[in-house]
């Protein structure tokens, strides 16, 4: 089975089919990389946030060296943290000598909301429990970003967690245009409306979460299971494949990008097989009407920056 390539707005090629890589551990992220690659992924998406860059750096220079693949096949995705504009090129270096490749094929804002850092490279938070924030306009950082792109350093540029005012802001000042914005995306938190708003906008929607993050460190007993949701089973059924691959598929037939993450190889291999078979209209509507705007970090992550002006999640 092979990969799908989505035409991005700059005529540049990304797999429609990645693998996430948040808290897939240092000490086994590089096996699920070289596992991934023998399956067939080429797109993987880290983050300076999930601390893992170094070792996905290492297995791709061995895959590499070894001539298993092309560097020009694969595509590989990381994400700016820090807003500050005076320090994105001094943080994208760091994810850059990290990931050790020439070029990183595509950088994205990790959020709008400029967060910072405490001494552990962990967010701070201040005493009543609310993130510190910086004043930062992440116009400001999109412009310091193009500069990676005119220096031949990132091919693409993009988003992760904006909303369509914020995605709108950008495109009116933009030189490079944003790829993509990569969000929240599972029958539970459709976002039909921003994914439709920016397709018609020539921007994909990468879908992250696409199994609610089933291993979130905050998940609760009694929060819902995508992969038990009678809908998703019996369409699966019908189709003689797994709940998974059809909330995979689900995100395929709506045109976006999906990353699931997974460090186990028969897992990774079963989100990889999603090529030989298609949703109707009507499942996928069936699956759109499951929507409950339920976010699987809304509490944990976001919450404490619900009262910034650039909190996300109060528009569409
Ligand atoms: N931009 C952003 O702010 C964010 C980006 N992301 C990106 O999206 C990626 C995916 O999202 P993530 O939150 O990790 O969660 P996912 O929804 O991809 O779920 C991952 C969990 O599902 C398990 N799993 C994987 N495949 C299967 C399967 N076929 N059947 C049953 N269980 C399975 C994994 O276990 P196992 O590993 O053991 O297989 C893991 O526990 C992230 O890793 C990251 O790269 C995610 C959140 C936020
Ligand atoms: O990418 C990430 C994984 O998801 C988490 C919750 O949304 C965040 O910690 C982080 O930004």
């Amino acid at each position: 089975m092979s990969l799908r390539l989505l035409t991005l707005s700059n005529g540049r090629k990304m797999p429609q089919l990645g693998l996430g890589t948040w808290k897939s551990k240092p000490d086994e992220v590089g096996n699920a990389v070289k596992s991934a690659i023998d399956i067939g992924y080429r797109h993987f998406d880290t983050a300076y946030a999930y601390f893992n860059e170094k070792e996905i750096g290492d297995a791709l220079k061995e895959v590499l060296s070894d001539g298993k693949v092309k560097r020009e096949e694969l595509f590989i995705v990381t994400k700016l943290l820090y807003l500050s504009p005076e320090s994105v090129r001094k943080n994208f270096m760091e994810s850059y000598k990290k990931l050790q490749l020439d070029y990183i094929d595509l950088y994205l804002i990790h959020t709008p909301i400029p967060l910072q850092a405490d001494e552990t490279g962990g967010l701070k938070k201040d005493e009543t429990g609310a993130y510190v924030t910086d004043d930062i306009d992440y116009l400001d950082t999109y412009k310091e970003m193009e500069k990676l792109v005119d220096d031949g350093l990132v091919k693409s540029i993009g988003v992760s967690n904006f909303n369509h005012k914020q995605l709108e802001r950008i495109l009116g000042v933009a030189k490079h245009k944003p790829v993509t914005n990569q969000i929240e995306v599972h029958p539970y938190f459709t976002r039909t409306k921003l994914i439709n708003w920016c397709l018609e906008r020539n921007i994909i929607t990468t879908c992250y979460s696409p199994f609610a993050s089933l291993d979130r460190p905050w998940a609760k007993d009694d929060d819902p299971n995508l992969l038990k949701d009678q809908v998703v089973k019996s369409i699966a059924s019908k189709h003689n494949k797994t709940p998974a691959q059809v909330l995979l598929r689900f995100c395929i037939d709506l045109g976006c990008a999906v990353i699931p993450k997974s460090v186990n190889p028969g897992r990774m291999k079963e989100n990889f097989e999603i090529f030989n078979f298609k949703l109707t209209p009507e499942e996928v509507t069936s699956i759109q009407s499951l929507n409950r705007n339920w976010m699987m970090s809304v509490d944990a992550f976001w919450h404490p920056a619900r009262n910034h002006p650039f909190y996300p999640f109060n528009e569409f």
